[in-house]
């Protein structure tokens, strides 16, 4: 990918993680510019849900820095309090869906999307029922403001999820697998909000088993396996040419031959 010379989104250097004897990430490096989709592909355990994790400080790195729009995200120097402001400011700059939707039961989907923004951000009623509506239409489930999540479709939840994702208006979202729970008919539906956001130039990086999906969306892809990006390039390149034996063989898996 053709590098700009302005600050990237997000950029790893290094980044090292292990969870006692394992060393799940080994010194992955990665630069993503504003408005790119990269998706994240690679077998289970490779490491995948550890880097995104890693990039919103919901795990701590070991080693390497991660820094979103030239603000380093991992600030192993903060303690207590100041960790803790630093960690939120990263946080509301960064939107991520998880695989299970998290919703609270106990709110309506109006009150999901706006809990945040109301919270962290001081935002009045009025203004977040506003933003609030403008995000359930944008994912198609405004006639649902008033419904609980349990009266909801899995698809309808995931939706509902990255609208409350949305809601801070993150600079990056981040994607873990987002779809993979969802019974194959309410897939589309989830794929099809994803597409809108990469239409509207959000960086997005996106962990996924969905190969056409990576294929469709994103400008880049990379390929992890046992903690190491093995190859990245654009989609094309990587799924109509896989220069790595570990690769062609996860694509073979996962696709069929080689297109
Ligand atoms: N909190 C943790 N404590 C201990 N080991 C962990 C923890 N989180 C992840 N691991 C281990 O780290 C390795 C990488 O896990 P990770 O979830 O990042 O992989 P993944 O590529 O996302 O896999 P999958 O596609 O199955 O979700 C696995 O061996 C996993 O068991």
């Amino acid at each position: 990918m053709t590098q700009s010379t302005e600050t990237p989104m997000v950029e790893l250097k290094g980044v090292k993680k292990r969870f006692g004897d394992l060393e799940v990430l080994k010194g992955i490096d990665l630069r993503v510019d504003r408005g790119r989709i990269i998706s994240i592909i690679g077998p289970s355990g490779s490491g995948k849900s550890t880097l995104l994790r890693s990039i919103n400080n919901l795990e701590v790195i070991d080693e390497g820095s991660i820094l979103l729009d030239g603000a380093q995200v991992n600030r192993p120097d903060l303690k207590g309090l100041a960790f803790e402001r630093h960690i939120n400011h990263i946080r509301q700059n960064m939107g991520m869906v998880f695989q299970h939707f998290n919703l609270f039961p106990h709110l309506s989907t109006l009150e999901n999307v706006t809990l945040a923004p109301r919270k962290l951000k001081g935002m009045d009623a009025g203004s977040a029922r506003e933003l609030g509506m403008e995000l359930l239409e944008r994912v198609g489930l405004a006639d649902k403001a008033l419904s609980y999540p349990s009266s909801l479709s899995g698809g309808q939840k995931q939706r509902v999820a990255i609208a409350r994702a949305l809601a801070m208006q993150p600079k990056v979202m981040l994607f873990d697998e987002a779809t993979s729970a969802l019974d194959p008919e309410l897939v589309e539906e989830v794929n099809r909000v994803m597409k809108g956001l990469a239409e509207e130039h959000m960086t997005m990086l996106i962990v996924t088993h969905e190969m056409a999906f990576a294929r469709d969306v994103s400008d880049w892809a990379m390929f992890m396996d046992g903690g190491v990006v093995v190859e990245a390039n654009t989609p094309d390149h990587l799924f109509s040419h896989p220069e790595q034996e570990r690769t062609q063989h996860f694509l073979r898996k996962h696709l069929g031959a080689p297109a």
